[in-house]
């Protein structure tokens, strides 16, 4: 029964196909940094990298790279935008529509091309600002997936001026990856303006010292922007008219980028257009801000809150790691699945229980820090398309990737930190949903005996109540709905 709710009855063939899918994903991850990955021979001779038994790093700059992979439309927000003017008494404007901002027809065209009909709730307040005369600075802070990359994309489209032939725009962004993800959007918002063209300072991109650069926008990471305009001398500064900061948040996150964007920011002239944007705000993003922004505008969109209210949560007692995984076939066996993501703490516990399930048939599939951002979107956008049910993850999954229809979450293990307390913040973003979308969930916690204080603190901490379930009680197992 278990088998046929967990994706069919898999023969030889099917399971040799999954084995070999699931072999193709395990290597080493590439393009990333801060991961080990020599491979070293594990006693059951299979091959572990030597950070199975460490929890996944989540990696900021990855994420948010997946998380543009695999978005698919503006992520919306019941909160209101929050500004902070430089001059109070200056009028404050908004648009509705896209024509109000009077943009180049070629833009527009670029815009409508896009499939945008009218501005996101960022880009109403942020756009009128962005493209007033004299220019504004500005600082804009709201989540992922709510417009401000196609936002600061639209003003340095509308700024260039085409006749002139050297760069005028400048981005700067925390990757390669992130950066071409910019300079897509810039191809394709600008692909009517013809005489627009885009360059990147990326590393790999050699261009011979003396070469006139003649395009009009620059996107790029900070340490090679930094080398194109003081020791290659390829840029000029001091002709810039935008300068943009992305991802700051991420940007900090990497040591000796901050410093180098200020160096960047302080050759600039001062009637520059400095615009930054960020997902998260923490105080270290501000100060940051603060620093490289002067006289800013501030406009901010608050996160639509996650909460447990609709997610009704049960545990399993268990003693060992087989146990756990009996317990999570008989609950499988007894109630109807939609589809379900499985969080393991460790690489190696995620890779045992993956390789348990398929041998036992089922359709499941592996996401963890191991893979390319390129595998994980594609494994996510697998399992969205419902090829399948079963995602076993390790934290990397746990925040910013958003998949509407799962009704099942499991942790196999709880999240815990360092010090080996339950890492709450970790719980809510594995468990919860935003209050205004989400549907009805369940969650279940297979706990092993030693572990139930922390269950009890988690409870405690978040005042909601997780039930016992008897993982041999079939009748009780089949009451549970949803
Ligand atoms: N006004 C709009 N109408 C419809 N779709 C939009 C609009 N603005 C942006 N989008 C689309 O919404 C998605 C998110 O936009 P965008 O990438 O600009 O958000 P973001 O806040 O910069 O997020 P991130 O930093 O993760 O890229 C993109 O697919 C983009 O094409």
């Amino acid at each position: 029964m278990a088998s046929l709710l967990w994706g069919g009855d898999a023969g030889a063939a099917e399971s040799e196909r999954l084995n070999s899918h699931f072999s193709n994903l395990i290597h080493p991850r590439k393009n990333l940094r801060g991961i080990r990955s020599t491979t070293v021979p594990n006693v059951d001779g299979s091959n572990n990298t030597e950070d199975d038994d460490e929890d996944d790093v989540v990696d900021l700059a990855a994420n948010s790279l997946l998380n543009k992979l695999i978005r698919q439309s503006l992520v919306e927000s019941s909160h209101r935008v929050e500004v902070l003017q430089k001059d109070p008494s200056s009028p404050l404007y908004s648009v509705k529509t896209f024509e109000e901002l009077r943009l180049k027809e070629e833009l527009l065209k670029g815009i409508y091309a896009m499939g945008f009909n009218r501005p996101s709730k960022i880009q109403e307040m942020a756009l009128p600002m962005m493209l007033a005369h004299p220019p504004q600075n500005l600082i804009a802070q709201s989540q992922s997936g709510t417009g401000k990359t196609a936002a600061f994309v639209l003003a340095m489209l509308s700024r260039v001026n085409t006749l002139e032939l050297f760069p005028q725009c400048l981005c700067l962004a925390p990757t390669y990856e992130l950066a071409l993800q910019t300079g897509r959007v810039v191809e394709r918002m600008g692909k009517f303006c013809v005489d627009v063209q885009v360059m990147y300072a990326i590393r790999g991109n050699h261009i011979p010292r003396g070469t006139d650069v003649t395009k009009q926008i620059i996107i790029g990471t900070p340490g090679t922007v930094l080398d194109w305009c003081f020791k290659r001398k390829l840029i000029d500064l001091t002709k810039i008219r935008v300068f943009v900061l992305d991802e700051a948040d991420v940007m900090i996150d990497t040591q000796g980028f901050s410093d180098q964007s200020i160096r960047i920011q302080r050759a600039l002239p001062s009637e520059c257009q400095m615009l930054l944007f960020s997902a998260t705000f923490e105080d270290s993003v501000w100060q940051f801000a603060e620093r490289i922004i002067p006289d800013p505008n501030v406009i901010k969109l608050r996160k639509e809150e996650l909460t447990l209210n609709n997610i009704r949560q049960y545990y399993v007692l268990c003693e060992n790691r087989k146990d756990k995984y009996q317990a999570l076939c008989n609950i499988y066996g007894g109630i109807t699945i939609g589809q379900a993501i499985i969080f393991c703490q460790t690489r190696r516990n995620a890779k045992w229980l993956t390789v348990e399930m398929m041998q036992d048939g089922h359709q499941v599939s592996l996401l963890s820090g191991e893979l390319t951002v390129d595998q994980r979107a594609s494994i996510i956008q697998r399992f969205r398309d419902g090829k399948e049910k079963v995602l076993i993850t390790t934290n990397v999954c746990a925040r910013g990737i958003d998949v509407k229809q799962v009704t099942i979450v499991v942790n196999f293990d709880l999240p815990v930190n360092q010090a080996e307390e339950p890492d709450y913040e970790t719980y809510l973003h594995r468990i919860g949903r935003t209050g205004r979308f989400g549907k009805k969930g369940l969650a279940f916690n297979m706990i092993e005996v030693d572990k139930l204080p922390l269950l009890m603190k988690i409870q405690d901490h978040f005042n909601s109540s997780i039930k016992q379930l008897d993982p041999e009680d079939m009748d009780e197992i089949e009451k549970i709905e949803y």
